[in-house]
């Protein structure tokens, strides 16, 4: 077992990693910027090291600064969290190259799967269904209209390199296709140094359901059930929920044993995610596979009663988890409180908490580093806490986000508080019945 981890990321996520830890007795390093100097993950590390200025490339995303710290206080192994390094293949390859274990699939696996064109190939080989489309990257517009014509419109252009939105095309018609072509692959190359492309069949607003996988090193692999993310503001996504309103149990066996399957074919390790659309006909397509902890974790571990960023650990370590089994109870509901301004396009409201009062009884988690007088820097993400919700069914669940968002207090910087007590209090979300296009067409009101 590892004796000390250090943790390569910031907010609550690195808080949340620490937490466990020090449960599991191994003792923690901290990694900093200069603006997060005050930040909670650095009080609460046994050891922290400052890595540089505000800047992430100078900072959460410098390599051989990390690296640096982690030899500098002898750490035998690296969490990652989510975001920065997380999927960065060279990082992986240089914890390995210096016998630092990273905690996560092996720089391959995650080259494999964050070519988006590769991993859907994979897909195809191990049988898990995929949207229509190109065989491979398309580059010329010949082969960009015969591909269109044979799969029917609309199409979306997809950059291979990234997911996320960036890049993204959806083409109706022949004339259009040109155009957006070039576009794509311009954005695709200023986005991610690489501006390969391919087309899929467009899927008018699908649902967004993931299956949380876990994979160890001696061949077992399970999954936790599926996680709901369709409530997402410009591919940012704002509410996770599980179970999903959309999968009855039939449904859910199929995408859990392709979820399965797909890890199993790629050999994978560790905590991942593979992320499908899903469309109103209750087909499902491979979307992406994430290969690192997502925020959303919490609420799968609220209704699974497990802890994943200890399985993870515990997986880098060498454990089994053979012969593993999980009942799933309850219905999680997360929303992410971010210092953002909801009556003003979300825009970032960083600055001093002058109030921070989290909710609090049964069935009640708050994930947040932040405390009373935390400045929230303008340098990074705005999510400052994730309020988690269980009960035993999914209207208990929203009536207790509902009470919960009533009593999580903040002042000194705008939040979306306002902006989740409002779709709680929706008729289209409580109904269950919505798709990614549902905050599109979501009016907040402005109190
Ligand atoms: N073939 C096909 N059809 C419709 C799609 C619609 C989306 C999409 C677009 C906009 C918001 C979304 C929210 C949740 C899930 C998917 C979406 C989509 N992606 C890919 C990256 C992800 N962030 C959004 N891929 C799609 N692919
Ligand atoms: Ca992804």
């Amino acid at each position: 077992m590892f004796k000390k981890i250090l943790v390569a990321n910031r907010g609550e996520i690195a808080l949340r990693v620490m937490q466990t830890c020090r449960e599991l007795g191994i003792s923690t390093v901290a990694v900093y910027s200069t603006a997060d100097a005050q930040s909670m993950h650095v009080k609460y590390a046994d050891e922290a090291v400052c890595i540089g200025p505000p800047s992430s490339r100078e900072s959460y995303l410098n390599i051989s600064r990390i690296i640096a710290a982690a030899e500098l206080t002898n750490a035998d192994a690296i969490h990652p969290g989510y975001g920065f390094l997380a999927e960065n293949e060279d990082f992986a390859e240089v914890c390995a190259s210096l016998s630092i274990k990273f905690i996560g699939p092996t720089a391959r696996m995650i080259n494999q799967m964050g070519d988006k064109n590769t991993a859907k190939a994979t897909m195809i080989a191990a049988g898990v269904p995929v949207v229509p489309g190109s065989q491979g990257l398309v580059t010329d517009l010949q082969e960009a209209l015969e591909t269109a014509q044979k799969t029917g419109y609309p199409v979306i252009i997809k950059p291979t390199a990234g997911g996320g939105g960036k890049g993204m095309r959806v083409v109706h018609e022949d004339s259009q296709l040109d155009i957006a072509l070039k576009t794509a692959r311009n954005e695709a190359e200023k986005a991610f140094g690489n501006s390969g492309v391919y087309i899929e069949k467009y899927l008018e607003n699908p649902r967004h359901v993931e299956i949380q996988i876990l994979s160890d090193q001696h061949g077992n692999t399970i999954h936790l059930g599926e996680r709901d993310c369709t409530v997402q503001r410009r591919h940012q996504k704002l509410i996770e929920e599980t179970p999903s309103p959309a999968v009855d149990d039939t449904l859910r066996k199929k995408m859990g044993d392709a979820a399965v399957a797909a890890a199993r074919a790629i050999n994978y390790e560790g905590a991942g995610t593979i992320e499908f659309l899903l469309d109103r006909h209750k087909n499902f397509y491979f979307m992406e596979m994430n290969t690192r902890i997502q925020v959303e974790h919490p609420v799968t571990e609220e209704r699974y009663d497990v802890d994943l960023v200890k399985e993870q650990i515990l997986i880098a370590a060498g454990e089994s988890i053979e012969g593993r089994t999980y009942t799933p109870k309850g219905h999680s509901i997360e929303c992410r409180i971010n210092a953002e301004d909801p009556e003003h396009l979300f825009r970032p409201s960083p600055g001093k908490l002058e109030v921070f009062h989290t909710p609090g009884g049964h069935g009640v988690r708050v994930d947040s580093h932040a405390y009373a007088s935390y400045v929230v820097p303008p340098n990074y993400d705005s999510m400052i806490a994730k309020l988690i919700v269980t009960a035993h069914s999914r209207e208990e669940a929203i009536s207790r986000m509902s009470r919960a968002l009533d009593e999580f207090i903040v002042a000194g910087v705008k939040t979306t508080i306002p902006f989740h007590k409002q779709v709680m209090n929706s008729q289209v979300f409580r109904s269950g019945d919505f798709d990614t296009g549902f905050l599109d067409s979501f009016r907040f009101e402005k109190k």
